[in-house]
């Protein structure tokens, strides 16, 4: 579960005094996420995500993020809008913490994709790379590949711990990108993190709509094909779909086709991905005390991830 912040209905009916949402009709926390409190609001206005943000989310990124999804809204992608309180502010307090109500997005998203949903979800990706084109909020990837080896050097003994040995495989895995990362591709606001629970569909399959922007930022947008290439193209049993993927590349053409380099870079930006998810989950495994509510990710589903990009098949027709 991720409600961190319990609200009050006290507390819930001062927050509300300062928007014209009308009366509150229903308010329940909401199991799925793992980094900030939801809730799912109704009012007499509508249906809407009140968000209280914990954990990860640095205050001074949030009008980032809140501007992005107001940008993105605007251009008529199907992204949350935020909504403004009557003096015009999206960004508020509640029980001390950074919190923003958004608009509810309807849609379904799905445990195990289909090479459809793969399609689907590589078209909304790319959809979502042109609508944010022209955003002029600016955000460094404070976790892009200059940071891993810093991070990795905080949780060396967890990664020996998990798994004897990984601690060396690791250290060269990260000298080997290091070298090898490519540079100087296309780049523009990405979502850095389109997982399945972030996508959601309609009953017929088709795309509906993105959410979970926290952590967007600038970075290549063949970095991000590689990030939802990994979280959406593995089978449970540990390969690389490789028909899903090119299904996933294909719908994402239908909008934005790649350049060669972009293509060439797939093998290289799919294992530095994998680094960043291992890492990230590896952090937070060892920081997470045994019995918490929340259970961290496995960082061994990435370590494998990343072994399976190690060996460089020929997932997208180069070597990594
Ligand atoms: N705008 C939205 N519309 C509909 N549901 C949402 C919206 N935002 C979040 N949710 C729901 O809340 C859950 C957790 O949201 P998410 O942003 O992924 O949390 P976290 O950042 O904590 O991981 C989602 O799985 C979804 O069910
Ligand atoms: N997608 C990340 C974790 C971030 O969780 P989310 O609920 O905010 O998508 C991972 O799988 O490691």
């Amino acid at each position: 579960m991720a409600v961190y912040t319990d609200i009050t209905d006290q507390e819930l009916e001062g927050f509300l005094a300062d928007y014209d949402l009308g009366a509150p009709l229903a308010f329940k926390g909401i199991a799925e996420g793992v980094e900030n409190s939801n809730f799912l609001l109704e009012t007499e206005k509508g249906r809407y995500i009140l968000t209280v943000y914990e954990r990860r989310a640095r205050p001074e990124d949030l009008p980032y993020f809140l501007n992005l999804l107001g940008w993105l809204a605007d251009r008529g992608y199907p992204s949350a809008r935020p909504v403004p309180d009557q003096a015009g502010r999206t960004l508020k307090t509640l029980r001390g913490k950074p919190a923003a109500i958004v608009g509810f997005m309807p849609g379904l998203s799905v445990r195990k994709p289909s090479p459809a949903h793969c399609r689907e979800a590589g078209e909304g990706l790319a959809w979502l790379h042109l609508a944010g084109e022209g955003y002029e909020g600016r955000r460094a990837n404070d976790l892009g590949q200059p940071h891993w080896a810093p991070l990795f050097s905080k949780h060396r003994q967890a990664a020996e711990d998990l798994k004897p040995g990984l601690a060396a495989t690791i250290d060269k895995d990260l000298a080997e990108m290091a070298l090898a990362w490519p540079r100087s591709l296309p780049s523009g606001t990405i979502h850095a993190d389109y997982f399945p629970d972030n996508v959601f569909f309609r009953t017929d399959g088709k795309f509906a709509a993105t959410i979970d922007f926290y952590f967007a930022c600038d970075d290549a947008y063949a970095y991000d094909v590689a990030v939802t290439l990994n979280a959406w193209c593995f089978e449970a049993d540990g390969s690389f779909n490789v028909t899903a993927a090119q299904g996933l590349i294909a719908g994402y053409e239908r909008r934005r086709p790649l350049s060669p380099a972009e293509r060439d870079a797939l093998p290289m930006l799919a294992r530095g991905a994998a680094m960043r998810f291992f890492l990230t989950r590896l952090a937070d495994w060892n920081a997470t005390p045994a019995g918490a509510l929340v259970r961290p990710k496995d960082p061994l589903e990435y370590e494998r991830k990343l072994a399976v990009h190690r060996e460089g098949l020929s997932l997208f027709g180069g070597r990594a």
